[in-house]
């Protein structure tokens, strides 16, 4: 072969190898695509928050190859803390979820711009509390919602060119925005959500969302066989300490009387305000006995102390319970009547103790016997 041959062989060579490593580039950059293309429907399809946070905490770090992925929320007054927990989310889950008392302490200097670079203990420990080993370097993106600061997404790399300050940010910052719009539908989704199904006066839960949760843990508890109770708290004389002390002085009252009663319960029961002066709790798998104890522990519970109210004003308050029990033996689950028949059913039973109660003389736990 000539010399001008190999020079031609050597640079056919030379380009196809050139082209192969494009096109492996090529295949490279349309497989990450399509996994953040992936991602983006899944975290757009989250329903809940804590579907969408898992989505960001297990997938995320997976297809943008990175070794630590951490989000912090902006919550001034602890809102979405406080909200989520009433919904059930449990925060342990995602230690990685940061909250933020402010947008001061995102430390993002002045514009909310994405910062790239050489990780920082003194800065970015805080982002990270858990990436072991360390991270050599991170990019802190900004999640903006009409140009508010909602928090950050903080990725981290132990590779130290992943993110260098001259790296282009076009890329986080689409990641950021869809998962910024994604975090405030969820977030707004969610508090809906509670407002729509909790008592604004007291913050406990409201007779829609007791109603529906009754229906599920009626199915629940007949499928898994267990005792399900429940408790009607009426407070006595109502419309004396009303008309005494005024309706802002009854609505003190009510929200005291919510606070006592919720301190007697576990996490697993729940309260709620069915209007008026009326409150009904829902203990799952407690037989009669167990909620009559529970009851009598909340019947001394409103009473043990004066309330104080607004104003220096001190107010003794009673209540009366009926408590009634859907037990795991009984026929009407066994026989399959539908669960709105049973619900309404347990609730009369209930109803119908606290009649007994107040007849009695107030201030008394009555159990639904039967009779
Ligand atoms: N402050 C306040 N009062 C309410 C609210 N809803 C209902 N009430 C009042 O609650 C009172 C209920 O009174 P009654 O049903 O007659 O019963 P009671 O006085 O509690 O008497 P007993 O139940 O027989 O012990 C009425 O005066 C209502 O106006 C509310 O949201 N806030």
């Amino acid at each position: 072969m000539s010399d001008s041959n190999e020079d031609l062989a050597a640079e056919n060579r030379a380009l196809r190898a050139r082209m192969a490593w494009m096109l492996e580039q090529a295949e490279r950059n349309h497989d990450i695509m399509m996994r953040h293309q992936a991602f983006d429907l899944e975290i757009v399809g989250a329903t809940s928050f804590p579907e969408l946070i898992g989505s960001i905490f297990s997938t995320l770090p997976v297809i943008s190859e990175l070794d630590s992925v951490t989000l912090s929320l902006v919550d001034e007054g602890d809102d979405i803390r406080t909200v989520m927990e009433r919904l059930g989310v449990d925060f342990a889950a995602f230690p990685d979820l940061l909250f933020a008392a402010g947008i001061g302490q995102l430390d993002l200097g002045g514009e909310p711009k994405p910062l790239l670079g050489a990780y920082d203990a003194r800065r970015d420990a805080r982002r990270f509390p858990h990436a072991a080993p360390p991270l050599q370097s991170v990019a802190i993106v900004p999640l903006l919602r009409n140009r508010r600061v909602i928090g950050t997404l903080n990725l981290g790399s132990r590779d130290p060119t992943r993110f260098t300050p001259s790296l282009g940010t076009d890329f986080v910052e689409h990641m950021a925005s869809i998962i910024a719009i994604c975090l405030e539908n969820v977030i707004s989704n969610e508090m809906l959500k509670y407002i729509g199904l909790t008592d604004s006066l007291t913050g406990v839960y409201n007779r829609r969302y007791l109603d529906r949760r009754l229906l599920e843990e009626i199915a629940r508890a007949r499928r898994q066989r267990y005792d399900l109770s429940f408790m009607y708290i009426d407070i006595d004389h109502f419309k004396r300490i009303n008309d005494t002390l005024g309706h802002q002085g009854g609505d003190e009252v009510l929200r005291e009387v919510a606070g006592r009663i919720k301190r007697e319960l576990r996490l697993s029961d729940a309260l709620a305000r069915f209007g008026g002066e009326e409150f009904v709790v829902l203990l799952i798998d407690a037989d009669l006995d167990s909620a009559a104890f529970v009851a009598e522990r909340i019947r001394a519970g409103i009473s043990a102390a004066m309330i104080d109210l607004d104003g220096g004003v001190k107010v003794s308050v009673t209540g009366s319970i009926g408590v009634a029990c859907l037990e795991s033996t009984d026929e009407t689950g066994a026989t399959g009547v539908a669960a709105d028949v049973v619900a309404r059913e347990l609730i009369a039973h209930a109803d119908e103790a606290l009649y007994q109660a107040k007849a009695g003389g107030r201030n008394r736990v009555i159990r639904y016997s039967g009779q």
